[in-house]
């Protein structure tokens, strides 16, 4: 959203090579950070990566590159269509930039914000060319909305891929239009449950949902590894999207269900709509005891736009929005998701060494279960047990955790067996001696971890971390070993 500078009226003609650009619509040189685009045949593939940041965001610098790419690109009657694309792995766009909106000083700042927001996205709507958003990642907030005013949305099925407005865990609502575009687009009852649960969507759910048109697997690794091909990949598929758009073998507009088509009757019905109305503001006041106001803005902005028209909703969306921005109840829920970013981070800085082989020592309940959280970041793992029946079980275990992943969806049979690949069962210590640490989660019992922690000596030369340590510390166990035992 926001600050945004459309330039209006005609603009100088540049125009577009094979590569990325760099140059603004003036006759001034600036060089672009987030935002860049190439022109692939006819289509324009806008690639954004917020530098120095994980994630990318609606600022500033990044709303005012994006105008002046999409300026340029529809100036030039040599692009047919735009594939709109992040670079960074693992997110799309995670929404406006929070702390741009902290920054605002009163409610008419931030409802101004939320008017060029609208602006903006009222622009991609109505764009003479299709513009394909290409999603792999967390697709968020201004973020989403950004993709709902795009023409067509492709997201891969890898699992980073959620889609949601988590705008009312912040005390606010989705002020750039998405209070007005998703009811449009998924029907009154999901829109609602969607904007005041502020749930992540999956993928495939938001298929299902009408929130995206299609869906692309996520690629392994290969020569690169899985988040780059993976993107790759995405941008050629939605590329051939965009030029079939163009050449009309695919279809804009999606063919309606026989629900689909029951439900768009049903909410044409004056009295049924309020019925919804009533019924959801009474589940809020239900579940918020009144104390949050963010949800019921969101319910009287939806009910602006459906029965006073879209301006009366945009209206009441921005104002709501610049109000809510202010009240308490927001600043403490941003100040509760500053503690979440904070907690996350790893208070004693990055490892010295960084761990990608790792050995664990016994295959019991402890043992799987720090091999099961430890392949799922992606470190190799060997899980030594002394018996096949103690190895199977252990292995079984982790198999299964991930199966139940499976099971609700939340991971794909593909990831779950990528995953599992990473896990090497055996009974021996062949290959002790190329991990970076190992972890001992053998029995609670001083003779065997004496034992255990000999054999690893004779083969092993690295860190050794032992999971019951604070237990078993009272017993000091002598540590005749030669490096350390943490
Ligand atoms: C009208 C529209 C309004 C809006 O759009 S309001 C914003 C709505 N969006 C959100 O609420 C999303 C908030 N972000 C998240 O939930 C998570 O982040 C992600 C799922 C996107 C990524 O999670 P993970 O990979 O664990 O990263 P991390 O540690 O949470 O964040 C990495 C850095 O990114 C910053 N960041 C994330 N989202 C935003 C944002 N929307 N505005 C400003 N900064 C953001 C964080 O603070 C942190 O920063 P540091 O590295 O400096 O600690």
């Amino acid at each position: 959203m926001f600050t945004l500078w459309f330039v209006t009226g005609s603009l100088p003609f540049f125009p577009i090579g094979h590569a990325s650009r760099n140059f603004t619509v003036s006759s001034a040189v600036l060089v672009r950070s987030h935002v860049s685009y190439e022109v692939k045949d006819d289509v324009a593939v806008i690639r954004i990566n917020n530098p120095d940041s994980k994630v990318n965001t609606l600022s500033i610098p990044m709303q005012r590159e994006m105008a002046e790419v999409m300026n340029e690109v529809w100036a030039n009657g040599a692009v047919k269509s735009v594939v709109l694309i992040s670079s960074k792995p693992g997110c799309f766009i995670a929404g406006a930039d929070i702390n741009m909106i902290q920054a605002c000083r009163s409610a008419e700042e931030v409802t101004a914000l939320s008017q060029e927001g609208q602006k903006m996205f009222e622009k991609i709507e109505k764009s003479p060319i299709p513009i394909v958003a290409a999603i792999n990642g967390s697709c968020l907030g201004g973020g989403l909305e950004f993709a709902l005013a795009c023409q067509y949305r492709v997201a891969t099925k890898s699992r980073k891929t959620v889609l949601g407005t988590p705008e009312v865990m912040l005390g606010l609502l989705p002020g750039a239009g998405g209070t007005q575009r998703l009811p449009k687009m998924v029907g009154l009852p999901s829109a609602f449950d969607v904007m005041l649960t502020g749930r992540n969507i999956r993928a495939d759910k938001a298929k299902k949902m009408g929130l995206v048109h299609q869906l692309v697997d996520p690629l392994g690794p290969g020569l690169k590894d899985s988040d780059v091909r993976t993107v790759e990949y995405l941008e050629e598929v939605a590329v051939g999207f965009a030029k079939g758009i163009v050449n009309k073998s695919i279809p804009l507009t999606k063919r309606k269900g026989i629900m689909q088509k029951l439900q768009d009757y049903a909410m044409g019905i004056p009295f049924v709509r309020q019925q919804i109305y009533k019924t959801v503001t009474k589940r809020v006041m239900n579940q918020t005891k009144g104390l949050y106001p963010a949800p019921l803005k969101i319910i009287e902005c939806v009910k602006a736009g459906l029965e006073k028209g879209s301006e009366a909703g945009y209206l009441e969306e921005s104002q709501n929005f610049g109000k809510l921005a202010m009240t308490p109840e927001s600043k403490a829920l941003v100040g509760l998701y500053q503690g979440q970013v904070a907690c996350k981070k790893n208070r004693f800085g990055t490892p010295e060494r960084e761990v990608k082989n790792l050995a664990i020592l016994g295959a019991g309940l402890m043992g799987a279960g720090i091999a099961q959280v430890t392949v799922d970041k992606g470190v190799n793992v060997i899980l030594k047990d002394t018996a096949t029946e103690g190895l199977s079980r252990g292995q079984d275990q982790v198999y299964k955790g991930f199966n139940a992943k499976v099971k609700k969806k939340s991971i794909t049979s593909f990831e779950r067996d990528t995953t599992m690949s990473c896990l090497t069962g055996q009974l021996d210590y062949s290959g002790f001696e190329r991990v970076d640490m190992v972890i001992e989660a053998v029995f609670e019992d001083l003779s065997i971890k004496h034992k255990v922690l000999k054999e690893v000596e004779a083969v092993s030369r690295t860190h050794v971390y032992d999971q019951s340590l604070p237990q078993i510390r009272p017993l000091k166990i002598p540590l005749p070993l030669p490096w350390p035992l943490a």
